[in-house]
């Protein structure tokens, strides 16, 4: 399994994001949280500081939306040359049609589930998506703890994918610490995010490096009988 560590730049210093992703080049994604005020009760930014973070970033952006009418805000995103653009499902109107756009502009399509949303509605859509979020907090909102009722559904979606013989990634956002990851991958995850647990240490790239080797200790169980390895 390939395990990637995208960090959050909402826990980093805004006001020297440049430096700040300099600090998380060892990552695979930098996590990127836009916030509308609506969707959630929170604000960071939008296109203008994305397009800019693109630029200067030395690894791919993952960005996550957390506002309202994705269908028609997201594309610009992946015009902006974002690797991957995830969208809450709750927020969609159309969401296959939004995830096939996504794609043609040459972004991973990423669809992204509350605490309280069932993932039973969305599985039979995983072949339009690359990556599934489900969250393990509220969204908008770093720093708080993590959910440790949503990994029955992550399990539920990692079951799913498999079974399907997708390449769908599974990630979890919130609450991500050296301790909780390792319950996430056993889960199904292989995609983490991490805010605060990686930039309130002196060394982010060592707390990176930490939780890497937290998920390689703790590695997921298929079940038997299943997916295309077991056909
Ligand atoms: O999407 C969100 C919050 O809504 C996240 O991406 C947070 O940035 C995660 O922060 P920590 O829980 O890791 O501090
Ligand atoms: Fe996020």
């Amino acid at each position: 399994m390939t395990t990637r560590i995208n960090p959050s730049i909402l826990a980093a210093d805004f006001a020297n994001l440049e430096r700040e992703l300099g600090r998380i080049a060892t990552a695979d994604l930098v996590h990127v949280d836009v916030m509308d005020n609506h969707f959630v009760p929170n604000l960071t930014f939008g296109l203008q500081m994305v397009t800019r973070l693109q630029e200067v970033s030395p690894i791919p952006l993952d960005v996550h939306l957390m506002i309202d009418d994705p269908d028609r805000w997201a594309p610009a995103y992946a015009e902006a040359g974002a690797f991957s653009v995830t969208f809450h499902a709750e927020a969609a109107g159309e969401p296959v049609a939004l995830a096939r756009k996504l794609r043609s502009i040459g972004a991973r399509a990423g669809i992204a589930l509350k605490p309280g949303t069932d993932a039973a509605p969305y599985l039979d859509l995983l072949p339009e998506f690359d990556q599934v979020l489900v969250m393990t907090v509220e969204p908008g909102f770093g720093g708080q703890s993590f959910i440790h009722e949503t990994m029955p559904k992550l399990t539920r979606v990692a079951d799913a994918v498999h079974a399907a013989g997708l390449d769908v990634w599974l990630q979890v956002d919130g609450g991500i610490t050296e301790e909780t990851i390792g319950i996430a991958a056993e889960a199904g995850a292989d995609t983490f995010v991490a805010g605060s647990h990686v930039f309130n240490g002196d060394v982010p790239a060592e707390r990176i490096e930490a939780l890497r080797a937290a998920v390689a200790a703790h590695p997921h169980e298929h079940p038997r009988g299943h997916g295309a390895a077991h056909r």
